[in-house]
């Protein structure tokens, strides 16, 4: 694997006024060079106590007895817990699986979640539901400044990404990586083992919070290095109300529109000063897979600059062998092929993980 680079400095932009265009092209601009941004936490739709009360209900739920977790252990519709070392990002370079533990919320419905609750977190289904329903509107911010950069109607992404039009794949997830110091990780081998593997995310976008002190994200960059993310960028640490939200865009979106959108490669390791440090921590982050409705039809994004994009690099089969979102782009749809769904191409995201698992 790569060796790891210096920080990697990514723009914090303003998501206050989602009607910007200027704001649009700034996000545009980060979202097709890195694949990867920040939004100031200041514009978003969360408190600091929202933030504050989500991360302590995860390590309410990770800290609860093992028996408790199994009553809600992770399905096939990706929906539960999964526990130390149950999911392999990058099966093809680890020799052990992600040393990590991850909680799975889907789709809420009239307020009620649409899977069994452990017993530590049924008392907050109301409060888990909330946290995601802003979430959700945090990252409509973001895709109507998307379509403003891509010089289409405003509200072309988001009206597709309404969860009361009907299911959609979003994902509400709690992950606990615990310290270098703990039992669960006395097996870690630096250069051999990684907290998160290698990998890219399905969905439109992805929503990321980060603590102080809690480093670990690293994403590949176009040089094929890893450079690590910092959590609060920049020189001032007390700007932000609480750090600023890591935003990416996921494989889907990167299909939608022909790959100009870039969904990049990314994992979760042990820095090498945590491992060194004399107090390491354990690091919990929240994320938000935001997906479209389910039968969204993936067809070309009507812009301009795609289109101009696609002209330009020949389409993705012939400039990335067809990797992008695993398929070719929607604007390189084979003859006589109809469109993709929202919920086809997470299936076939989906099933290529598995696949991996079963071999
Ligand atoms: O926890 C993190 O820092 C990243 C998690 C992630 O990339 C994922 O779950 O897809
Ligand atoms: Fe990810």
């Amino acid at each position: 694997m790569a060796d790891t680079a210096s920080p990697i400095e990514l723009p914090v932009i303003d998501i206050s006024n989602p009607h910007d265009p200027s704001v649009g092209k700034q996000m545009l601009d980060a979202a097709a060079k890195y694949g990867f941004l920040y939004v100031n936490s200041k514009g978003t739709d969360f408190t600091t106590e929202d933030v504050d009360h989500a991360f302590g209900l995860s390590k309410k739920f990770f800290a609860s007895p093992a028996e408790e977790k199994e009553t809600c252990r992770i399905t096939p519709n990706n929906r539960g817990w999964s526990g130390m070392h149950t999911e392999t990002l990058d099966p093809e370079h680890q020799r052990t699986g992600d040393f990590k533990e991850a909680m799975n919320f889907g789709d809420f419905k009239d307020g009620k979640a649409q899977q069994p609750l452990p017993p530590s977190l049924v008392p907050h289904e109301a409060e888990i539901n909330g946290f995601a329903a802003l979430c959700n509107k945090t990252c409509n911010r973001i895709l109507n400044l998307l379509a403003l950069g891509l010089e289409m109607q405003e509200d072309f992404f988001t009206s597709r990404h309404d969860p009361s039009d009907g299911p959609t794949g979003s994902i509400l997830r709690y992950l606990y990586y615990p310290s270098i110091f703990s039992a669960a990780t006395a097996a870690y081998k630096h250069d051999k083992d990684v907290r998160a593997g290698a990998h890219s995310d399905y969905g439109s976008i992805t929503l990321l919070f980060q603590r102080p002190g809690q480093p670990g994200l690293e994403i590949l960059t176009p040089e094929s290095t890893w450079a690590p993310v910092p959590i609060v960028p920049g020189e001032q640490a007390d700007a932000y109300p609480f750090p600023p939200v890591l935003v990416n865009i996921g494989d889907l979106l990167s299909y939608w529109t022909d790959g100009l959108l870039k969904s990049t490669v990314h994992r979760v390791v042990f820095p090498l000063a945590e491992q060194q440090s004399p107090n390491p921590q354990d690091r919990y982050t929240l994320v938000y897979f935001c997906h479209p409705v389910d039968t969204t039809e993936l067809v070309p994004v009507p812009s301009e600059v795609v289109k101009a994009h696609r002209e330009q690099t020949g389409g993705i089969e012939a400039r990335d062998d067809g990797k992008v979102g695993f398929g070719g782009g929607a604007g390189n749809l084979e003859p006589g092929k109809r469109p993709l769904t929202a919920q086809e191409h997470l299936e076939s995201r989906l099933a290529a993980t598995y696949g991996f698992k079963k071999d």
